[in-house]
């Protein structure tokens, strides 16, 4: 039976939707009303463009055209003890190289992508007065209905989220009833299906990734399955199409304060991560999901699988729904990597931390002015001078 779980609230300016609303904005500089776009949503060139400063422009242009691994997991089911092997050291090169990947030919049942698509759709076609009635409420970012993003930054992107814990306590159907009347069954039912499919995929994952670094297969796995104070995660992430796209953007550059992401988006290109000097599209695969390197993961591997810095950039014609589920530990189990990983008579890169711990730094680090992406560098071990 579950006892009461303690999820993190944090004390935030509380944000006002409605006079930010860039369905509003997008209206008035498609119909002339306003000539540019309002200074709140512009962000500095090298987070809305490509990055700036680059040394050598060849080397920036060079990376662009590079993409991230896919993994075929076709062969996994029935497949024999080679084949698991391969899949997994690719997995694991991939992350050591990247940080992310994208997974091809996966369990999980087309129609649940489906319907949660679905689903996301049914809730951003609703006028903004309805989704609001999910507004984020004060103090709990990334919980319900929002997009400022406060924590990370004062500009505002050009994004609208929506999404909640995937807790036993705490889940879609509460959030579904803000919203309409009755709580709609089949929404929720898309939502939890999804959450459901896409943490067996990720429980895979973690099992193929620990195999891949010889340790026992579910040094990961067997702390994600749900408990109390489990604390998954899913969301919808909606980009309207923006006047000026080079000006702003939809999901700023981050690191994922997680184990692993596990990403659908649809066939619109957005979704970029930092490769060198450049940022590096990932290209829609029609049934892949996208697979990212989490902080907790980066910690648990004892740096070798970076959390690498991404974003989502938004474009003046489509557009575009990402759906992703975030697989964190428990809220209080202490993170640190297995000993095989650190090696005798060494100490682990990072000292150890819970999800709880970590998730206050990066929200009142920021409240200090940390505009930096890397969190993880504060639980960092100091060097100490022999
Ligand atoms: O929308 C996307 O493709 C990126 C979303 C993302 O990075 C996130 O929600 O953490
Ligand atoms: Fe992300």
């Amino acid at each position: 039976m579950a006892t009461s779980c303690t999820l993190p609230t944090f004390q935030l300016a509380s944000a006002n939707y409605v006079s930010d609303h860039i369905r509003t904005v997008g209206a008035q500089l498609r119909g002339g009303q306003i000539d540019s776009l309002p200074e709140r949503f512009v962000w500095p060139t090298e987070v809305a463009e490509n990055l700036k400063g680059a040394k050598d422009e060849t080397i920036a242009k060079e990376e662009q055209k590079l993409s991230i691994p896919v993994v075929d997991l076709a062969e996994l089911d029935g497949g024999s003890v080679e084949v698991r092997a391969r899949i997994a050291k690719e997995m694991c090169e991939a992350c050591e190289e990247w940080g992310f990947f994208q997974v091809i030919n996966t369990a999980v049942p087309p129609e649940i992508v489906d319907d949660v698509y679905a689903s996301a759709r049914e809730f951003f076609a609703l006028p903004v007065e309805e989704m609001e009635k999910a507004k984020e409420p004060p103090g709990k970012p990334l919980q319900g209905y929002g997009g400022r993003h406060s924590f990370l930054s004062a500009n505002v992107p050009w994004i609208e989220y929506l999404g909640e814990y995937h807790t036993p306590q705490s889940g879609v159907e509460d959030l579904a009833k803000q919203v309409w009347e009755g709580g709609n069954p089949k929404f929720c039912k898309s939502v939890s299906d999804f959450c459901d499919s896409a943490e067996q995929l990720g429980l895979l994952i973690l099992e193929l990734l620990a195999e891949g670094l010889y340790l026992p297969r579910d040094t990961y796995s067997r702390h994600m399955r749900k408990s109390a104070n489990y604390v998954g995660q899913w969301r919808f992430n909606y980009y309207n199409p923006c006047p000026r796209p080079s000006q702003t953007v939809g999901k700023p550059p981050h690191c994922d304060p997680d184990v692993l992401t596990i990403l659908t988006q649809d066939q619109v290109p957005g979704l970029q991560v930092k490769r060198g000097h450049s940022w590096v599209t990932i290209e829609p695969l029609p049934g892949a999901f996208v697979v990212n390197v989490g902080d907790f993961l980066q910690a648990w591997s004892n740096d070798r699988f970076p959390s690498v810095e991404h974003r989502a950039i938004v474009n003046e014609k489509t557009d575009r729904l990402s759906i992703v589920y975030f697989m964190a530990p428990p809220n209080i189990l202490s993170i640190e990597a297995p000993a095989k990983l650190v090696g005798e008579n060494q100490l682990s890169v990072f000292e150890p931390f819970t999800f709880a711990e970590y998730i206050a730094t990066l929200f009142n680090d920021r409240r200090n002015g940390d505009v930096s992406t890397k969190i993880l560098n504060y639980m960092r071990r100091k060097k100490v001078d022999a």
